[in-house]
């Protein structure tokens, strides 16, 4: 059994994830940067605090005495302890818990209904996503410049994503032929032994190369460029983010200037950007004439609908950038953690499998209606990711105006509120049996005909907010839903898969509030007959 060379995981390159968090060494050079930056919050005390008061108890301390500082490091290296207490301790109530950036308010499930529709003028979910990203560092404020991509998301891809199936499947079978390859350079391996690979790395190539494909098309989706720089500037924000919420806001532009993941995320932008404004150009020259035949892709619709200054080129290519930062990082771990419960429950393989074949049989290959009747795999994926969710937290919003809630509660405009999606999602008042890993529990649910479109991958609802809730939910994620789906149902009816002897599912890494499928955890393909 060889372990296979890939291709392209240099380009995801996590590995770091896994040795800064995967590991228990407490002398790891993240936590003194997180020591370092706690020491100068608490120095300069309540720099980075935020302006509003909103008096509700904190969750996580463990005695009045303990400092602050100290609080927010626990939190760092994983928040779930402090939101789960906050979360028990306080039930229907509201707290408060404390990032080392900013004190995060989160709300009871209880307001859910009357806040999920308020408009950005009342509530802004991109202000707090654009906070929880540390906006001015990582390139990400060009989101509040208007819509756009939002809209496009919304009106133009997920009505059409029927169409895409057969497309989506295309550039899996060409990408796996590309990174799980059944010869090796000129060495021809027997395509039906073991071989041991990195899943999640072959996961982030594919759901990048399908991205790349819808948002831009056949021949342009494959520019190497964009690929590369796209990956790389998504890597690197995810590692600025972490150091940068370690230090008080008045730090960080001192901090950037410093930070070699800030300078690399900058010239993956400048890189992205060079790539992709010639297309732009192109595109708009061609457009004068007769011949030209327009593409039907994410880019094309963004230069057709764009309004004033969103039509600017620059302005283009960084949404498109903000895109695929949106996307790829969460569908990928999202894909590793539907593996890695896979493997780890080996009695699923066999009935969706069995699923598929049905589906692909009766659609004779993948026709519109393929995904949506992949209902099996469907549960599987939202009972997975109800386990193990991309964040611990969801529904950021940014009070705008004060708010007085139903019961008279009042917040503060300025205050950053958020809902406790994962402790709400194993809470047993909401889930029967809410511990276990019930992977067909939605598809029994879905059985009855007035629950029939209820209780989907996709479907938000009170119970399941990971990709938020209301008017400003995720609009990607049923592009998300069906680029997974293929991703899944190739990769299983092609191999065999497994882990390797000794070894089992991987603990989720939990940073802040953050959830990652261990990018380093290695499993066993083997080509089926
Ligand atoms: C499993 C994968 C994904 C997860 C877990 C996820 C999760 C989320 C969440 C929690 C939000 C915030 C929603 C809220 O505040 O109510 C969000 C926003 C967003 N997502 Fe996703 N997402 C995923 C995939 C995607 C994909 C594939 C795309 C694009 C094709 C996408 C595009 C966006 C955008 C553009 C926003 C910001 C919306 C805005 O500006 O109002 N996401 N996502």
């Amino acid at each position: 059994m060889n372990p296979i060379h890939q291709s392209s995981p240099s380009v995801i390159g996590y590995d770091w994830l896994h040795n800064v968090f995967g590991s228990s060494s407490a002398t790891s050079l993240y936590l003194y940067v997180l020591l370092l930056g706690c020491c100068v919050s608490l120095v300069v005390k309540g720099a980075s605090r935020s302006r509003y008061i909103l008096q509700v108890p904190y969750a996580g301390y463990r005695s009045i005495f303990e400092p602050a500082f100290l609080v927010r490091l626990r939190f760092s290296k994983g928040a779930r302890p402090q939101i789960n207490e906050g979360y028990r301790k306080f039930k229907n109530a509201i707290f408060k818990v404390s990032r080392n950036d900013r004190d995060l308010v989160v709300l009871p499930n209880k307001y859910v209904d009357e806040l999920r529709n308020l408009s950005h003028d009342r509530l802004n979910s991109v202000e707090a996503l654009i906070a929880n990203i540390c906006g001015p560092y990582t390139a990400s404020e060009v989101m509040s410049e208007g819509n756009l991509h939002t809209r496009l998301l919304q009106t133009k891809l997920t009505p059409n994503l029927a169409a895409y199936s057969a497309i989506m499947k295309e550039e899996v079978d060409r990408e796996m032929d590309t990174l799980i390859p059944d010869h090796e350079g000129p060495v021809t391996r027997n395509a039906y032994e073991w071989i041991e690979v990195r899943i999640y790395d072959i996961i982030a190539v594919i759901i990048a190369r399908i991205s790349n494909r819808v948002f831009l098309g056949k021949h342009d989706g494959r520019n190497e460029e964009w690929f590369r720089a796209s990956i790389g500037y998504a890597r690197e924000v995810t590692f600025t983010v972490m150091i940068m919420r370690c230090f008080p806001s008045w730090m960080r532009p001192a901090i950037a200037v410093c930070l070699p993941s800030s300078w690399r995320l900058h010239t993956h932008l400048r890189r992205a950007k060079k790539a992709l404004l010639p297309v732009i150009a192109r595109r708009r020259a061609a457009q004068s004439q007769q011949s030209y035949v327009r593409s039907d892709d994410f880019l094309q619709w963004m230069m057709d609908t764009g309004v004033g200054e969103e039509q600017r080129p620059e302005k283009l290519a960084h949404r498109q950038l903000i895109l695929i930062l949106a996307s790829v990082d969460t569908t990928t771990r999202a894909g590793a953690h539907a593996i890695y419960d896979l493997c780890a429950r080996p009695e699923y393989f066999a009935p969706l499998r069995e699923e598929i074949e049905t589906v692909l049989r009766e659609d004779v290959g993948w026709g519109k209606p393929t995904l949506t009747k992949m209902r099996m795999m469907d549960s599987f994926l939202k009972e997975s990711q109800r386990l193990s969710p991309a964040s611990l937290l969801s529904f950021h919003r940014i009070v705008k105006s004060p708010i007085t809630l139903s019961d008279g509660m009042q917040l503060p405009a300025g205050t950053h509120i958020c809902l406790a999606s994962e402790a709400t999602s194993r809470d047993p008042t909401f889930i029967s049996n809410a511990d276990d890993f019930d992977g067909f529990r939605y598809y029994r649910m879905r059985q009855s005909p007035e629950e029939e479109h209820k209780h989907q991958f996709a479907t938000t609802d009170k119970k399941h907010l990971h990709f938020g809730h209301g008017r400003y939910a995720c609009p990607g994620r049923f592009f998300a839903s069906n680029e997974l789906k293929v991703v899944l149902a190739s990769l299983i009816t092609r191999y065999d898969i497994k882990y390797p002897e000794g070894t089992t599912r991987p603990t989720n890494l939990n940073v802040d509030e953050f959830l990652y499928s261990d990018p380093a955890t290695t499993v066993l393909l083997r080509r089926r007959n």
